[in-house]
């Protein structure tokens, strides 16, 4: 946290890891946020919540973004979402998701809201192409050691953070080859570390207007890192109350921005705070990680 005098509207807070002032104005923002009548909160998972680590199963969210969702999801009216590029079952995991949890997974194609969910339906011809590029993105993943293909119901993501420098490129520069050998309609995400290819092509701005429908929020904050966050940030309406973070660098639509997941975890704490009491609940003193 910084030690700076905050602006009179901001709740006596401002968000570490930005400069002033964009931190009195994201501070203003959030203590606005905080006010919503119906709030929903659709967060991306990986660079976001959760530091990046080589095993993609072993990713989880700090413990203080964790606390802050935990406090968030149980004051009424109040919705916690992760938006993700995982695949749902692996979402479900990393997240730990319980029984009520809204999920968006495979960048917005598959759909899982408490016990309800959208089963992905291939057709004969998608299931096809499927099938076609696995095989063309699993014998290039076992021609390069250090790659790894993760498999999503829709499509293939092939994993390289653990190359080096321009082997990196090189990989990216041969699946765009292999895949395109395939089909020239598959939707194509340039990740971090990871470039997926898929047969179906929703986006995670598709997953924000459905949760949005059925929480029907009046206020939406939507935080992501990745340039397929952009959607999002794309579907936002910062005129009715919507909050768009972009986490980390690279271009963005997004209002404001945070420099890492510790800061999305002061930000989220400060919306805890001023959430619990604008809602009359204690608001309990608490310190990000
Ligand atoms: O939309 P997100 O929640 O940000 O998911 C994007 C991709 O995240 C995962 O891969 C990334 O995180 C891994 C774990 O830290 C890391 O090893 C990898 O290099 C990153 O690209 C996930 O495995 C992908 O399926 C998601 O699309």
């Amino acid at each position: 946290m910084t030690d700076t005098p905050s602006h009179p509207d901001a709740g006596g807070a401002q968000p570490a890891g930005i400069a002033q002032p964009a931190a009195i104005a994201l501070a203003t923002a959030v203590a606005r946020l905080a006010r919503a009548e119906r709030l929903l909160l659709a967060l991306d998972f990986d660079g976001t919540l959760a530091p990046f680590v080589d095993i993609p199963k072993a990713a989880r969210m700090l413990p203080a973004i964790k606390a802050a969702l935990d406090r968030l999801e149980a004051l009424p009216d109040t919705w916690v979402a992760y938006v993700s590029g995982r695949p749902l079952a692996s979402l479900e995991i990393v997240t730990e998701a319980d029984e009520d949890a809204l999920l968006i997974g495979s960048h917005g194609v598959e759909i899982r809201f408490g016990r309800d969910g959208v089963s992905v339906d291939l057709s004969d011809e998608e299931r096809a192409t499927l099938d076609k590029l696995g095989e063309t993105l699993g014998a290039l993943v076992d021609s390069v050691p250090g790659t790894r293909l993760e498999v999503k119901p829709v499509g293939f993501g092939v994993h390289y953070r653990l190359l080096e420098g321009d082997e990196g490129a090189a990989v990216v520069a041969r699946a765009y080859e292999a895949a395109a050998s395939v089909s020239d309609q598959l939707t194509i995400r340039d990740g971090k570390d990871i470039i997926e290819f898929s047969v179906r092509g929703a986006d995670k701005g598709d997953g924000i207007e459905r949760l949005r429908e059925y929480t029907h929020a009046t206020a939406v904050l939507f935080a992501g890192d990745d340039v397929t966050d952009e959607d999002g940030f794309g579907v936002l309406r910062p005129e009715q109350g919507d909050l768009g973070i972009k986490v980390g660098q690279g271009e963005t639509a997004a209002q404001f921005r945070v420099a890492d997941e510790r800061a999305v975890a002061t930000l989220l704490t400060l919306l805890a705070d001023a959430r619990e009491a604008a809602r009359g609940e204690s608001a309990p003193t608490s310190s990000p990680a």
